[in-house]
């Protein structure tokens, strides 16, 4: 039996973020000044804090101003709700990006909401779920997109491919389909109450993975020579030598004796989601300031 190969996502996503870098350079030389992007962190999460840490250190290596908040989990639904107000009128500041679980005693959709769609760099307001959803440009969610970028550079030309999302997450499963289609993909969107799903998945020449349960898409249910895409970002401890561990939403070691090509956890999909985060806040720059491209992005 043959192997398939492992999608090298940290690899596309340094190519893709020094192409931002290019971008950046020449959008400061235009505009008179750097692109801006705000990430806001209510609470201590561990992960979250590596994760906005590394989103900072990158923003700023790609030529980006970075401006960082970090909250109290204790802050009020009002007082976030005034900072982004700031945050949207400060016109340093072309993205941003308020890092999500919030706490219990904050509405997750009052949040987003709240962000200007000019500066959504995350893609969840419902103006630019609406806009993806019938065809205009819009602000894409990062992993979606990356996702794509990953699909179109092993695959090539997406359109007739039979695509199965499992997972209808609005962050991820939803916009996922939506851009799947775009590309005229034949879209099932797969979840915890689809009957079969194996079968389901069986059928698919592209699955994406996004379920957030770990190694839950098995071997066997890939289609020899498709092409798995795993969103999943699962933290498990190892049953053999007791160590924490992170894997995916797919069962990766089985799957890949079935694979044209398979994302790996981590090394895959996560990078992505960064690099299209610098990618779409210079995209917002280049907006705000009424200038056309940015080009090749
Ligand atoms: N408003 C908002 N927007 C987000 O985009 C957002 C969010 N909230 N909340 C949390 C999730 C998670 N997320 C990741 C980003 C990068 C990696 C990443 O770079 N992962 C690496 C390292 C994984 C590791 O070692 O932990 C990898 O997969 O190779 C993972 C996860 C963005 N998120
Ligand atoms: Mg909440």
């Amino acid at each position: 039996m043959t192997i398939g190969k492992i999608i090298d996502g940290k690899a596309f996503a340094a190519g893709l973020r020094a192409q931002v870098a290019e971008g950046v350079a020449a959008f400061a030389a235009q505009a008179g000044r750097k692109p801006g992007l705000a990430v806001v962190l209510v609470g201590e999460d561990p992960a979250s804090s590596v994760y906005v840490r590394n989103k900072g250190r990158m923003t700023v290596e790609a030529g980006m101003e970075s401006f960082e908040f970090k909250l109290p989990a204790t802050i009020g639904e009002d007082e976030l709700l005034d900072l982004i107000e700031e945050l949207n009128a400060d016109e340093r500041i072309d993205g941003i990006l308020c890092q999500l679980p919030l706490p219990g005693h904050i509405d997750e959709a009052s949040v987003i909401a709240a962000v200007s769609p000019d500066k959504d760099v995350d893609g969840f307001h419902v103006v630019n779920a609406g806009r993806l959803a019938t065809g205009q440009e819009a602000l894409v969610p990062c992993t979606p997109l990356g996702c794509i970028m990953l699909l179109k550079d092993e695959l090539g030309d997406l359109s007739g491919l039979e695509a199965v999302v499992v997972g209808r997450s609005n962050i991820v499963g939803k916009p996922m389909a939506q851009l799947l289609l775009a590309e005229n993909c034949t879209v099932t969107l797969a979840h915890s109450r689809t009957r079969d799903i194996a079968s389901v998945v069986h059928r698919a020449d592209i699955v994406v993975a996004a379920v957030g349960r770990a190694e839950m898409v098995k071997g066997e249910w890939i289609k020899p020579g498709a092409t798995v895409i795993d969103v999943g970002i699962n933290r498990v401890v190892d049953t053999e030598d007791g160590k924490a561990r992170i894997v995916g939403d797919v069962a990766t070691a089985e799957a890949l004796a079935h694979v044209r090509a398979i994302t790996p956890v981590p090394g895959g999909v996560g990078p992505m989601t960064i690099a299209v985060l610098l990618r779409n806040t210079l995209v917002a720059a280049h907006a705000r300031a009424g200038l056309p491209g940015p080009e090749g992005l």
